[in-house]
């Protein structure tokens, strides 16, 4: 092979796809054509970007051409490189709040509108299952500092972080006794559902499904151990990564996302030397999970965060 067909076979076909969202929270889907790859399955509009275009004027097109809207405000979602048997491709997809005009079939493809929270994987090609779990992830991950002998401050602080409009919670809590670890998971689930949000566990898996929790969240040292996703596909999983390695056996463990640091430097982990921003968005964009920055970060790092390509931020002082 001559050098620039292979660096042709090297490069994937980069494909722009919409998350069209109405103002119910429903999600447009578009049925691909017999006779394509991947027919018959229910996917995101979009297609191929052509030579000359960027990303967003190739999602423009795509989507006034397959369903006659034109886009407003685009906001990136996630990248995911995806390898099938007979073709590689880069999913970029974008989600999008507003639009000019009524949604219709253009090109004679059935399409439907889908409640976010039930679009259901078995119907969308595999490319596609880590959107519906971005779609569903919120940009900021709380995870708490080690509970001390004061639990009401500790429920305290918790309420102020939810009232801050924080959703998604890690109860990392690994020095207490079996009956204190249960009691504080049934008092703080209790508060994050009352406010919308959901909890995970640090590490327990056992208890998730004995206290209803929302999912688990496993370390590195754990990952590489387990043979298995330690949960159903209705609670979420979470991993702790630092590497490419790391966050490949996350993938084919099937985590739903996985936390990536430590992106800078932080007190609590001096010995660790910080990835910097450079490296993270390389692993970042290499990954095909939804990522969350991790360390010595703010909820002020959001913005640098996404545009690594990150689902969003994560932290513990900062955010608690
Ligand atoms: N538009 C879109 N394509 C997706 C999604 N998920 C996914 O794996 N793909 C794949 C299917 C195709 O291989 C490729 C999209 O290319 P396309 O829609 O422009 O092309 P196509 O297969 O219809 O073929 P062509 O006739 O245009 O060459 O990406 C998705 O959610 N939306
Ligand atoms: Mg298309």
């Amino acid at each position: 092979m001559s050098t620039a067909a292979a660096e042709a076979a090297a490069a994937p076909i980069h494909v722009v796809a919409a998350a069209l969202i109405d103002a119910d929270g429903r999600v447009l889907l578009a049925q691909r054509p017999e006779g394509k790859h991947l027919a018959g399955y229910w996917e995101f509009p979009g297609g191929k970007v052509e030579s000359g275009e960027s990303a967003e004027q190739a999602l423009r097109r795509e989507i006034l051409e397959e369903i006659g809207v034109r886009v407003g405000a685009v906001e990136s979602l996630i990248r995911i490189p995806w390898n099938y048997a007979s073709k590689r491709i880069l999913l970029d997809v974008y989600r999008v709040d507003s639009f000019d005009g009524v949604p219709h079939s253009c090109e004679g493809q059935p399409l439907k509108w889908v409640p976010a929270a039930a679009l259901d994987p078995a119907e969308m090609p595999e490319a596609d299952h880590p959107v519906i779990h971005a779609l569903a992830l919120p940009r900021e991950y709380l995870i708490t500092p080690e509970p001390g002998a004061d639990t009401d401050e500790f429920l305290a602080r918790l309420d102020a972080a939810l009232a801050r409009g924080v959703r998604l919670v890690q109860l990392r809590a690994h020095r207490l006794d079996d009956a204190a670890l249960r009691s504080l998971a049934t008092a703080c689930l209790a508060r994050v559902r009352t406010a919308g949000g959901q909890l995970l566990i640090s590490r327990r898996f056992d208890l998730v499904e004995e206290l209803d929790l929302d999912g688990v969240h496993v370390s590195a040292a754990q990952l590489a151990e387990l043979g298995e996703r330690p949960v159903t596909a209705r609670r979420w999983f979470a991993a702790s990564c630092h590497t490419a390695a790391e966050l490949h056996m996350a993938h084919r463990l099937r985590a739903d996302f996985a936390v990536l640091g430590t992106v800078a430097a932080t007190a609590s982990h001096p010995g660790q030397p910080p990835l910097g921003w450079q490296a993270f968005g390389a692993l970042c964009e290499q990954s095909s999970l939804p990522v969350f920055a991790l360390g010595g970060l703010a909820p002020g790092d959001l913005g640098r965060a996404l545009q690594c390509g990150a689902q969003g931020v994560a932290g513990i002082s900062a955010f608690w």
